[in-house]
């Protein structure tokens, strides 16, 4: 069994515990908070042992009945690997304590490409892990991204993408972003980071993005253009996505136009915390024009594409599973991750 630490059970963390607890090779040794929330309670209530990154603020926890398994080092020196989702710019800083220790880590989105020096998606370039110390999975409109051009890139080839990324503005229990009343250009320059971003993966992209935030909470909206190389239709380009197991389609019977109802979708679908782990193109929007132009929107929810990454992460790095196929296959299995469509 791989020995998991989650080093920041906030967001994204408390996902990645409970999808490496339902892994069968692996196990979660402990996750590491810094103040007293209800995600702690959450955390006990699953039997994760709680890490804390102060130990002088261990009366608080012990106070408010959770019980403290010991310092954030502790449980760094009880794992085999370390996944970091601390809030952005912290894993930089932890970097060093995890080269210190000699462990094997994979940071997220929020730190920059350098941080890591390889960036990790699982159908892109599993194979490149092996034998490296330190990842990064990219965020999650580039996770999105990455996703569905390197699928058109291997069926078709992809001679350049232009897409806008409309983002939501904060996440559901993030009370003190916004905007509430407002379309923000995020940035105002071109291009946004996702383009630079998905070329760490794949480089060989000619892409430009563009992006603004807008006032939602459950979802980003993609709209993607892509000139491809070869001539083809939009039942060959459906076909690619059904077959890819992280590209779902949000089919025309569905009657869904929106993020809202694609989030009651996976709600009603049983998903756990309503996660859409895989891309949800909208099958409508598919479109081939002039046999070589291609369009699309597609939904990517922002708190669950990369958790599945951060699974097959664990699994290159470590390099106990060889074949990307077959640790998407486990990870995919162990979630109950059946693409939408
Ligand atoms: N949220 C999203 O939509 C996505 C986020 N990401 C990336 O994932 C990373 C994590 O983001 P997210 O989950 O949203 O962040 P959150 O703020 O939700 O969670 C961060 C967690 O880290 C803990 N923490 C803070 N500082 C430390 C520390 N020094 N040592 C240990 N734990 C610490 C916090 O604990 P406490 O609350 O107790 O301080 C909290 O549990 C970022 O890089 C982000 O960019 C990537 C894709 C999507
Ligand atoms: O990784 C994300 O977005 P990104 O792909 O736009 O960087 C997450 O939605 C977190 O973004 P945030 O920086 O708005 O918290």
């Amino acid at each position: 069994m791989i020995k998991v630490a989650i080093n920041g059970y906030g967001t994204i963390g408390k996902r990645v515990a409970d999808a490496v607890a339902a892994q069968p090779d692996m196990e979660v040794i402990g996750v590491s908070k810094t103040s007293v929330s209800a995600e702690a309670y959450i955390a006990k209530e699953r039997g994760y042992p709680l890490y804390i990154a102060d130990l002088s603020k261990k009366p608080a926890f012990e106070k408010a009945g959770l019980e403290v398994a010991g310092d954030v080092d502790a449980m760094l020196k009880a794992a085999d690997i370390v996944v970091d989702a601390t809030p952005g710019g912290v894993g930089e800083k932890n970097r060093p304590i995890y080269e210190k220790l000699g462990k094997k880590a994979i940071f997220q989105g929020g730190e920059d490409h350098e941080v890591a020096g390889f960036s990790f998606n699982a159908h892109a370039n599993y194979n490149e892990a092996a034998g490296k110390q330190f990842a990064r999975v990219v965020s999650c409109n580039s996770t999105g991204l990455v996703r569905i051009i390197h699928a058109m890139d291997q069926a078709f080839g992809v001679a350049r993408v232009r897409a806008v990324m409309v983002r939501r503005g904060a996440d559901p229990d993030d009370i003190k972003r916004g905007p509430i009343d407002a379309i923000v250009l995020n940035p105002a320059t071109i291009p946004s980071h996702h383009g630079p971003d998905v070329k760490t993966v794949l480089p060989q992209i000619d892409i430009v993005t563009l992006a603004m935030i807008v006032p939602t909470t459950f979802m980003h909206m993609h709209t993607i253009q892509m000139d491809l190389k070869k001539e083809t239709t939009r039942e060959e380009v459906l076909k690619v996505f059904e077959d890819h197991s992280r590209i779902g389609l949000v089919r025309k019977a569905t009657g869904i136009k929106s993020n809202a109802e694609l989030r009651e979708y996976t709600q009603d679908l049983g998903r756990p915390r309503t996660d859409l782990w895989e891309n949800g193109v909208f099958e409508e929007s598919v479109s081939v024009l002039n046999g070589k132009e291609f369009y699309c929107f597609q939904a990517i929810h922002q708190e669950a594409d990369v958790i599945p990454e951060n699974i097959d992460c664990i699994r290159a790095l470590m390099g106990t599973v060889k074949d990307p196929q077959e640790s998407i296959r486990m990870t995919n299995k162990a979630l109950g991750l059946v693409a939408i469509g």
